[in-house]
């Protein structure tokens, strides 16, 4: 076999509940994840040893050492069959670095799957999510895909319906601007000035709200546009004041709602339909508040191989 190449989805959260910071250091969430149609790929071929090389606009900010999480993720699952991680994997990155989107957690979990398939192990999938959590908190969102509630850090899934279909399912139920920030946001960074800004307050219980859960599984767009929520959106505001008029300028130009995307600094923009999310994706763009604006659809499948 000469390489295996897999698609993984970026993903926004549409609700983000965050508890108080735990012993740990990590917060508890109610991460309700949303997979988009923008994607990384990643391509294992077989090496003598492991490399990473990696493609794209932003391939100047992703780390080629141990620290990238697709080596990581072959040295995880190498050390798991008591092998050797030799491996070359190559990734093509379109999701934006640092913002907000999950790109290092698609790129971990892609080439998880990606070696798994080179390597012909054929791991349960129980365990692979288990590498997945491993590796961070969002990477086994990155291979589910879909829409899913996730808890604890963020790591213990559960698949949600959405517009109908079923929770990993490929759609386009609901309909997406992005406003690619310069530069990126450090997601503990983010996380500390949550609690910064929560310091001497009853953080409660992170839960679903009821109502953005059923929004999501009757793919009504309004409805999900009233009870989008991100706890941490003060916090990227706080860190990086200028996503406000991001923000407004979405708005101002037809998005249904808007809010910052994670950690950020990726805004994300609910629109009505394809042509909306063009006219909100130009306005954007002429407004001068961001790098450049993305469309996408929602749900995206999770991390697959591709023929
Ligand atoms: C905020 C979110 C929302 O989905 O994603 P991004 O917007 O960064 O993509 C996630 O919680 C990010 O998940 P991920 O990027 O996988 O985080 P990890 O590698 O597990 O942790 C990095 C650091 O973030 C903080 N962290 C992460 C998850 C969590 N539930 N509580 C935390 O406090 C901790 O400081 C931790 O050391
Ligand atoms: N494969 C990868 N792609 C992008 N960033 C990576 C990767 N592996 C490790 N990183 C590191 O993770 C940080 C967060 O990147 P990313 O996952 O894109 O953002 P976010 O956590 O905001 O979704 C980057 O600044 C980079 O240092």
């Amino acid at each position: 076999m000469s390489g295996v190449t897999v698609r993984v989805p970026a993903k926004v959260n549409v609700q983000l509940a965050v508890g108080g910071a735990r012993p740990d250091g990590f917060h508890d969430l109610a991460n309700v994840f949303l997979a988009v149609s923008l994607y990384d790929e990643v391509t294992a071929t077989p090496a003598e040893t492991l490399t990473v090389t990696c493609e794209g606009p932003d391939a100047d900010k992703v780390p080629l050492d141990r620290s990238n999480l697709a080596a990581r993720a072959a040295e995880l699952l190498a050390a798991r069959h008591g092998i050797s991680p030799d491996v070359h994997l190559h990734i093509v990155k379109d999701i934006p670095v640092a913002g907000g989107m999950a790109g290092g957690s698609a790129d971990g979990a892609g080439a998880l799957l990606a070696c798994d398939a080179l390597w012909g192990l054929n791991t349960p999938r129980a365990e692979l999510l288990d590498i997945c959590a491993e590796l961070g908190s969002d990477v086994p969102f990155s291979l589910v895909g879909g829409a899913a509630l996730g808890v604890g850090r963020g790591e213990r899934l559960t698949e949600l319906p959405v517009g109908g279909a079923a929770g990993g399912a490929a759609g386009g139920a609901f309909h997406w601007v992005f406003a690619v920030a310069d530069g990126g946001l450090s997601t503990p960074a983010v996380y500390g000035e949550f609690d910064r800004l929560n310091e001497g307050v009853a953080v409660p219980e992170p839960a679903a709200s009821p109502v953005l859960l059923d929004a999501l599984r009757t793919g009504d767009a309004t409805a999900l546009a009233g009870a989008l929520a991100n706890d941490l959106q003060p916090a990227a505001l706080s860190l990086r004041p200028s996503l406000a008029a991001t923000l407004a300028a979405g708005t101002d130009a037809g998005a249904l709602a808007a809010l910052v995307s994670g950690s950020g600094p990726t805004t994300a923009f609910l629109v009505k339909d394809p042509e909306s999310a063009e006219s909100v994706a130009a306005a954007l763009i002429a407004s001068g508040t961001c790098r450049t604006a993305r469309v996408a659809t929602s749900p995206a499948a999770g991390a697959r191989v591709l023929d």
